[in-house]
Protein backbone atom coordinates (compact mmCIF):
# COMPACT_ATOMS: atom_id res chain seq x y z
CA UNK A 1 0.00 0.00 0.00
CA UNK A 2 1.81 3.63 -1.22
CA UNK A 3 1.42 5.92 1.81
CA UNK A 4 -0.26 8.53 -0.84
CA UNK A 5 -3.22 6.31 -2.01
CA UNK A 6 -4.10 5.26 1.97
CA UNK A 7 -3.79 8.85 2.88
CA UNK A 8 -5.96 10.30 -0.09
CA UNK A 9 -8.36 7.06 1.29
CA UNK A 10 -8.29 8.11 4.58
CA UNK A 11 -9.17 11.88 3.38
CA UNK A 12 -12.13 10.49 1.84
CA UNK A 13 -13.60 8.70 4.70
CA UNK A 14 -13.01 11.95 6.90
CA UNK A 15 -14.89 13.48 4.22
CA UNK A 16 -17.66 11.09 4.68
CA UNK A 17 -17.55 11.34 8.37
CA UNK A 18 -18.12 14.96 8.35
CA UNK A 19 -20.36 14.29 5.79
CA UNK A 20 -22.63 11.57 7.49
CA UNK A 21 -21.79 12.60 11.22
CA UNK A 22 -21.33 8.79 11.39
CA UNK A 23 -17.83 6.83 13.02
CA UNK A 24 -18.87 3.23 13.45
CA UNK A 25 -16.84 0.77 14.99
CA UNK A 26 -17.76 -2.18 12.70
CA UNK A 27 -16.97 -2.65 9.02
CA UNK A 28 -18.02 -5.64 6.64
CA UNK A 29 -17.25 -6.57 3.25
CA UNK A 30 -19.89 -8.58 1.53
CA UNK A 31 -19.33 -11.36 -0.97
CA UNK A 32 -20.92 -11.83 -3.69
CA UNK A 33 -24.83 -12.33 -3.73
CA UNK A 34 -24.65 -11.22 -0.47
CA UNK A 35 -26.03 -7.24 -0.89
CA UNK A 36 -28.94 -8.09 0.46
CA UNK A 37 -27.21 -7.99 4.35
CA UNK A 38 -26.64 -4.71 3.92
CA UNK A 39 -30.75 -4.51 3.47
CA UNK A 40 -30.91 -4.98 7.59
CA UNK A 41 -29.67 -1.78 8.79
CA UNK A 42 -31.12 1.40 8.50
CA UNK A 43 -27.77 3.33 6.37
CA UNK A 44 -26.68 6.73 4.73
CA UNK A 45 -25.76 4.95 1.30
CA UNK A 46 -23.14 6.34 -0.43
CA UNK A 47 -22.22 5.07 -4.05
CA UNK A 48 -18.98 4.04 -4.55
CA UNK A 49 -19.11 6.46 -7.40
CA UNK A 50 -19.14 9.45 -4.67
CA UNK A 51 -15.82 8.18 -3.67
CA UNK A 52 -13.76 8.86 -6.53
CA UNK A 53 -10.53 7.43 -5.15
CA UNK A 54 -12.17 3.97 -4.91
CA UNK A 55 -11.87 1.96 -8.27
CA UNK A 56 -15.89 0.88 -10.01
CA UNK A 57 -16.75 -2.40 -9.24
CA UNK A 58 -17.22 -4.54 -12.45
CA UNK A 59 -18.55 -8.18 -10.58
CA UNK A 60 -22.30 -9.36 -10.68
CA UNK A 61 -23.83 -9.12 -7.56
CA UNK A 62 -21.26 -6.44 -5.98
CA UNK A 63 -23.44 -3.32 -5.87
CA UNK A 64 -20.79 -0.64 -5.26
CA UNK A 65 -21.98 1.00 -2.18
CA UNK A 66 -21.09 1.82 0.91
CA UNK A 67 -23.79 1.53 3.85
CA UNK A 68 -23.23 3.90 6.99
CA UNK A 69 -25.09 4.38 10.09
CA UNK A 70 -23.42 5.27 13.40
CA UNK A 71 -22.64 1.63 14.36
CA UNK A 72 -21.52 0.20 11.04
CA UNK A 73 -20.32 0.71 7.98
CA UNK A 74 -20.80 -1.69 5.01
CA UNK A 75 -18.99 -1.71 1.91
CA UNK A 76 -21.57 -3.94 -0.34
CA UNK A 77 -18.95 -4.40 -3.55
CA UNK A 78 -15.28 -5.55 -3.57
CA UNK A 79 -12.58 -5.20 -5.41
CA UNK A 80 -10.94 -8.84 -6.94
CA UNK A 81 -7.52 -9.03 -7.64
CA UNK A 82 -8.86 -10.70 -10.97
CA UNK A 83 -10.60 -7.48 -12.01
CA UNK A 84 -7.14 -6.15 -12.56
CA UNK A 85 -7.21 -3.78 -9.64
CA UNK A 86 -4.06 -3.06 -7.69
CA UNK A 87 -2.73 -5.09 -4.73
CA UNK A 88 -4.11 -1.47 -3.47
CA UNK A 89 -7.36 -1.03 -4.70
CA UNK A 90 -7.81 -4.71 -4.05
CA UNK A 91 -7.47 -3.51 0.11
CA UNK A 92 -9.32 0.14 -0.34
CA UNK A 93 -12.35 -1.42 1.50
CA UNK A 94 -10.49 -2.17 4.39
CA UNK A 95 -8.53 1.22 4.65
CA UNK A 96 -11.90 3.03 3.71
CA UNK A 97 -13.48 1.09 6.68
CA UNK A 98 -10.31 1.95 8.86
CA UNK A 99 -10.64 5.66 7.85
CA UNK A 100 -14.03 5.87 9.28
CA UNK A 101 -13.40 4.17 12.60
CA UNK A 102 -13.74 1.23 12.44
CA UNK A 103 -11.85 -1.62 14.66
CA UNK A 104 -13.20 -4.36 14.00
CA UNK A 105 -14.15 -5.99 10.41
CA UNK A 106 -16.52 -8.58 9.41
CA UNK A 107 -15.50 -10.61 5.98
CA UNK A 108 -17.97 -12.73 3.93
CA UNK A 109 -17.40 -14.55 0.73
CA UNK A 110 -19.25 -16.91 -1.31
CA UNK A 111 -16.77 -19.71 -1.60
CA UNK A 112 -16.62 -23.61 -3.30
CA UNK A 113 -16.56 -26.23 -0.47
CA UNK A 114 -13.68 -28.38 -0.78
CA UNK A 115 -14.05 -30.05 2.10
CA UNK A 116 -16.21 -33.44 1.31
CA UNK A 117 -18.33 -32.69 4.29
CA UNK A 118 -19.77 -29.07 3.01
CA UNK A 119 -22.75 -28.67 0.82
CA UNK A 120 -24.19 -25.51 -1.29
CA UNK A 121 -25.72 -23.99 1.38
CA UNK A 122 -23.76 -24.63 4.28
CA UNK A 123 -22.14 -21.29 6.20
CA UNK A 124 -18.24 -21.61 7.17
CA UNK A 125 -16.56 -19.79 10.16
CA UNK A 126 -13.45 -18.98 8.87
CA UNK A 127 -10.87 -20.06 10.88
CA UNK A 128 -7.45 -19.82 8.97
CA UNK A 129 -6.56 -19.14 5.86
CA UNK A 130 -3.97 -20.50 2.82
CA UNK A 131 -2.66 -17.08 0.68
CA UNK A 132 -2.54 -18.67 -3.01
CA UNK A 133 -2.59 -15.32 -4.65
CA UNK A 134 0.51 -14.83 -5.64
CA UNK A 135 0.97 -11.37 -3.81
CA UNK A 136 0.75 -9.87 -0.41
CA UNK A 137 -1.02 -6.53 -0.22
CA UNK A 138 1.52 -5.48 2.11
CA UNK A 139 4.45 -6.00 -0.30
CA UNK A 140 5.88 -2.53 -1.14
CA UNK A 141 7.29 0.21 0.80
CA UNK A 142 5.56 -0.32 4.39
CA UNK A 143 3.31 2.78 4.43
CA UNK A 144 3.23 5.92 6.41
CA UNK A 145 1.28 8.78 7.84
CA UNK A 146 2.68 11.80 8.99
CA UNK A 147 5.86 9.99 9.23
CA UNK A 148 4.85 6.79 11.33
CA UNK A 149 4.43 3.61 10.32
CA UNK A 150 1.02 2.17 9.81
CA UNK A 151 1.87 -0.95 10.70
CA UNK A 152 4.54 -3.39 11.64
CA UNK A 153 6.80 -4.10 8.47
CA UNK A 154 6.39 -7.94 9.61
CA UNK A 155 3.27 -8.39 11.03
CA UNK A 156 2.07 -11.47 13.04
CA UNK A 157 -0.71 -13.65 10.86
CA UNK A 158 -0.37 -16.70 13.58
CA UNK A 159 -3.97 -15.14 14.86
CA UNK A 160 -5.82 -13.75 11.83
CA UNK A 161 -9.95 -14.67 12.36
CA UNK A 162 -11.05 -13.92 15.93
CA UNK A 163 -11.74 -17.27 17.81
CA UNK A 164 -14.30 -15.25 19.96
CA UNK A 165 -16.28 -14.58 16.67
CA UNK A 166 -15.93 -18.28 15.75
CA UNK A 167 -17.00 -19.21 19.20
CA UNK A 168 -20.03 -16.47 19.13
CA UNK A 169 -21.00 -17.33 15.59
CA UNK A 170 -21.52 -21.53 16.99
CA UNK A 171 -23.23 -20.33 20.14
CA UNK A 172 -25.80 -17.90 17.71
CA UNK A 173 -26.14 -20.51 14.80
CA UNK A 174 -25.66 -24.24 15.78
CA UNK A 175 -25.28 -26.01 12.30
CA UNK A 176 -22.34 -23.80 11.30
CA UNK A 177 -19.06 -25.35 9.77
CA UNK A 178 -15.35 -24.09 10.51
CA UNK A 179 -11.96 -24.46 8.42
CA UNK A 180 -9.27 -22.89 6.05
CA UNK A 181 -9.99 -20.56 3.30
CA UNK A 182 -7.87 -20.71 0.33
CA UNK A 183 -7.66 -17.69 -2.16
CA UNK A 184 -6.49 -17.91 -5.55
CA UNK A 185 -6.62 -15.39 -8.11
CA UNK A 186 -9.22 -17.08 -10.26
CA UNK A 187 -11.68 -15.67 -12.47
CA UNK A 188 -11.28 -19.28 -13.77
CA UNK A 189 -12.70 -21.75 -11.63
CA UNK A 190 -10.03 -24.51 -10.43
CA UNK A 191 -9.65 -27.64 -12.05
CA UNK A 192 -10.37 -30.98 -10.30
CA UNK A 193 -6.39 -31.47 -9.72
CA UNK A 194 -6.08 -28.28 -8.28
CA UNK A 195 -8.73 -29.00 -6.08
CA UNK A 196 -7.36 -32.34 -4.79
CA UNK A 197 -4.03 -30.32 -4.39
CA UNK A 198 -5.65 -27.65 -2.29
CA UNK A 199 -7.36 -30.27 0.14
CA UNK A 200 -3.97 -31.86 0.54
CA UNK A 201 -2.94 -28.40 1.66
CA UNK A 202 -5.48 -28.19 4.45
CA UNK A 203 -7.97 -25.97 2.61
CA UNK A 204 -11.69 -26.64 3.59
CA UNK A 205 -13.34 -23.98 1.03
CA UNK A 206 -11.99 -21.95 -2.38
CA UNK A 207 -12.37 -18.70 -3.53
CA UNK A 208 -11.05 -15.61 -4.72
CA UNK A 209 -11.26 -12.83 -1.91
CA UNK A 210 -11.32 -11.91 1.79
CA UNK A 211 -7.45 -13.00 2.36
CA UNK A 212 -5.96 -9.43 1.19
CA UNK A 213 -8.51 -7.98 3.05
CA UNK A 214 -7.93 -9.76 6.51
CA UNK A 215 -4.26 -9.93 5.87
CA UNK A 216 -4.29 -5.98 5.38
CA UNK A 217 -7.01 -5.35 8.08
CA UNK A 218 -4.97 -7.44 10.86
CA UNK A 219 -1.86 -5.40 9.94
CA UNK A 220 -3.62 -2.29 10.35
CA UNK A 221 -4.65 -3.55 14.15
CA UNK A 222 -8.10 -4.43 13.35
CA UNK A 223 -10.34 -7.66 14.84
CA UNK A 224 -11.33 -10.06 11.72
CA UNK A 225 -13.95 -12.58 11.83
CA UNK A 226 -15.30 -14.02 8.37
CA UNK A 227 -17.42 -16.16 6.97
CA UNK A 228 -17.60 -18.15 3.89
CA UNK A 229 -21.22 -19.06 2.28
CA UNK A 230 -20.48 -22.61 0.45
CA UNK A 231 -22.32 -21.92 -2.77
CA UNK A 232 -20.99 -24.82 -4.78
CA UNK A 233 -18.83 -27.89 -4.48
CA UNK A 234 -15.79 -27.46 -5.72
CA UNK A 235 -14.70 -28.46 -9.28
CA UNK A 236 -14.80 -32.42 -9.30
CA UNK A 237 -16.60 -32.99 -6.26
CA UNK A 238 -20.29 -32.57 -7.71
CA UNK A 239 -21.30 -33.00 -10.98
CA UNK A 240 -22.30 -29.64 -12.35
CA UNK A 241 -20.22 -27.13 -14.19
CA UNK A 242 -19.43 -24.27 -11.81
CA UNK A 243 -21.18 -20.73 -13.35
CA UNK A 244 -20.68 -17.57 -11.21
CA UNK A 245 -24.98 -16.91 -11.58
CA UNK A 246 -25.49 -19.95 -9.88
CA UNK A 247 -23.02 -18.65 -7.30
CA UNK A 248 -24.63 -15.45 -6.70
CA UNK A 249 -28.37 -16.95 -6.47
CA UNK A 250 -27.53 -19.68 -3.71
CA UNK A 251 -25.94 -16.38 -2.35
CA UNK A 252 -29.18 -14.64 -2.78
CA UNK A 253 -31.50 -17.57 -1.40
CA UNK A 254 -29.32 -18.40 1.59
CA UNK A 255 -28.96 -14.68 2.67
CA UNK A 256 -31.88 -14.52 5.00
CA UNK A 257 -29.91 -17.11 7.19
CA UNK A 258 -26.60 -15.03 6.92
CA UNK A 259 -28.73 -12.33 7.65
CA UNK A 260 -29.46 -13.80 11.08
CA UNK A 261 -26.61 -14.94 11.86
CA UNK A 262 -24.68 -11.90 10.85
CA UNK A 263 -27.32 -9.30 12.90
CA UNK A 264 -26.17 -11.73 16.07
CA UNK A 265 -22.76 -11.16 15.73
CA UNK A 266 -22.74 -7.85 15.02
CA UNK A 267 -24.87 -6.94 17.61
CA UNK A 268 -22.36 -8.67 20.03
CA UNK A 269 -19.75 -7.10 18.62
CA UNK A 270 -20.74 -3.59 18.61
CA UNK A 271 -21.43 -4.15 22.46
CA UNK A 272 -18.10 -6.23 23.66
O1 LIG B 1 -16.42 -11.70 -3.55
P1 LIG B 1 -16.55 -13.17 -3.38
O2 LIG B 1 -15.29 -13.81 -2.91
O3 LIG B 1 -17.73 -13.57 -2.53
O4 LIG B 1 -16.85 -13.75 -4.84
C1 LIG B 1 -16.72 -15.11 -5.25
C2 LIG B 1 -15.32 -15.31 -5.84
C3 LIG B 1 -15.50 -14.75 -7.24
O5 LIG B 1 -15.47 -13.37 -7.22
C4 LIG B 1 -16.86 -15.19 -7.60
C5 LIG B 1 -16.85 -16.52 -8.30
O6 LIG B 1 -18.14 -16.98 -8.53
O7 LIG B 1 -17.59 -15.29 -6.35
O1 LIG C 1 -15.70 -22.93 -6.47
C1 LIG C 1 -15.28 -21.76 -6.32
N1 LIG C 1 -13.98 -21.44 -6.58
C2 LIG C 1 -13.51 -20.18 -6.44
N2 LIG C 1 -14.26 -19.17 -6.04
C3 LIG C 1 -15.54 -19.42 -5.77
N3 LIG C 1 -16.49 -18.58 -5.34
C4 LIG C 1 -17.61 -19.31 -5.20
N4 LIG C 1 -17.41 -20.59 -5.54
C5 LIG C 1 -16.11 -20.70 -5.90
Amino acid sequence: MKSEFIADVYHAAAEISKTTGYRPKLGMILGSGLSSLAESYECTKVPYGDIPVLPKPTVEGHRGELYINEDIAICSGRFHYYEGHSPDNVVSTVALLKGLGCERLIVTNAAGGINTGFSPGDIMIIEDHINHLGFNPLMGPNPQIDGTDLGARFPDMSRVYSPAFAAKAQELDGDLKQGVYIAVTGPSYETPAEIRAFSAMGADAVGMSTVPEAIFARYLGMEVGGLSLITNFAAGLGHEELHHDEVVEIGRKAADRMKKLVAGLVDWWLKE
